[in-house]
C-alpha cells in the first residue's frame, strides 16, 4: 500500500473547526496521511480569537524539519504564517528539501475580525513564498491586499489572478465566499485556463474554517496524484457539502461538517 503524505503549516484552533485540526480532518477524510508543523495557538471558539501564542522560529523550524528528515511529503499547505520572520523560514525550508505541490493559502485576517498575518509580512509573502507556490487560494480581501487592486467585478479578479501568476505562482484560486452575488464563483486560472466554479450561495452562519478546509482538499488531492484542476474541483466540492451538512455546535459563527464529503448518499 502507497501512502500519500500531506503536510499543513498553519496555526492550531482550539475550536476545531479551521486551522491544522482542519486540515488534519480533511486530509484524513480525502485519504492523505497528515502531518503538521504549528506556527501559533491560538485560544478559539466560534465566538472568536481570544488569544493568539506564536511558536519561535527555532521551534516552526524543527517541526519542519522532523518531517522533512524523515517521513517527506507528497504535497503541503501552509496556513496562518503570523509574521514575514515565520515566512521566509518556511520558503526555505520549502526550498531546502525542494519539495512540490505548495498549496498556500495567505491567512490574514480570521471571520470574526482578529489578525492572523501581520501587515509587515505581506511582502515576505510576496517574495519569498508565492514564488515557490504550486496553488494560492486567497479570498478576495486577500486577493486585494496581495495585488493591491480594488477587486469588484468578475473581470477585477480575473486581473488579480494574473497578477499573483506575475508574481510566481503556479496557479491561482480566487474565492468567492466574500461577494455579494447570488452564487459563489471560486475563478480558477493555471495560466492557461481560466474557469469559473459555481455553486449555489448557502445561507448559513457556519463558514468557520471554510478557507482552511478548501486548501487542504487541494494538498490532500495533489498529494494522492491528482492533476491541478481536478484536485480543486473535488476540493469545491468537498467544502461545499461540509457546509451545506452543517454540524450545528457553539453559539457562534460555527464549523464545517468534515465527514459530509464521504457521507453523501448514506442517508
Ligand atoms: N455561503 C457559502 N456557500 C457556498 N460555498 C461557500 C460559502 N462561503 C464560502 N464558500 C466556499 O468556501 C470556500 C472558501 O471561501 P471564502 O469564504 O471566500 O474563503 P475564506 O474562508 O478564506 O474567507 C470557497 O470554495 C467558497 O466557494
Ligand atoms: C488558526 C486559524 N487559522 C486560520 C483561520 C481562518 O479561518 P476563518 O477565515 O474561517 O476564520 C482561523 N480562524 N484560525
Amino acid at each position: 500500500m502507497t501512502i500519500s503524505k500531506a503536510l499543513t503549516i498553519a496555526g492550531s484552533d482550539s475550536g476545531g473547526g479551521a486551522g491544522i485540526q482542519a486540515d488534519l480532518k480533511t486530509f484524513q477524510e480525502l485519504g492523505a496521511y497528515g502531518m503538521s508543523a504549528i506556527t501559533a495557538v491560538t485560544a478559539q471558539n466560534t465566538l472568536g480569537v481570544h488569544g493568539v501564542y506564536p511558536v519561535n522560529i527555532e521551534g516552526i523550524v524543527q517541526q519542519i524539519d522532523a518531517i522533512g528528515d524523515d517521513l517527506g511529503t507528497d504535497a503541503l499547505k501552509t496556513g496562518m504564517l503570523f509574521s514575514g520572520e515565520v515566512i521566509e523560514a518556511v520558503s526555505e525550508r520549502i526550498h531546502h528539501y525542494g519539495w512540490d505541490n505548495i498549496v498556500v493559502d495567505p491567512v490574514m485576517i480570521a471571520k470574526g475580525g482578529a489578525k492572523l498575518l501581520q501587515d509587515e509580512a505581506v511582502r515576505a509573502l510576496k517574495e519569498k513564498l508565492i514564488p515557490l507556490t504550486s496553488v494560492i487560494t486567497p479570498n478576495i480581501p486577500e486577493a486585494e491586499v496581495l495585488t493591491e487592486m480594488k477587486i469588484t467585478s468578475l473581470n477585477d479578479r480575473k486581473e488579480a489572478a494574473k497578477h499573483l501568476m506575475d508574481m510566481g505562482a503556479k496557479a491561482v484560486v480566487i474565492k468567492g465566499g466574500h461577494a455579494d452575488d447570488k452564487e459563489v464563483i471560486d475563478l480558477f486560472f493555471d495560466g492557461t485556463t481560466c474557469e469559473e466554479l459555481v455553486s449555489p450561495r448557502i445561507e448559513t452562519l457556519h463558514t468557520h474554517g471554510t478557507g482552511c478546509t478548501f486548501s487542504a482538499a487541494i494538498t490532500a488531492q495533489l498529494a494522492i496524484g491528482m492533476t491541478m484542476r481536478d484536485a480543486v474541483l473535488t476540493a469545491k466540492e468537498f467544502i461545499r457539502a461540509a457546509i451545506e451538512d452543517e454540524i450545528g455546535i457553539g453559539a457562534g459563527h460555527g464549523p464545517t461538517n468534515h465527514w459530509a464529503y464521504n457521507k453523501r448518499g448514506e442517508k
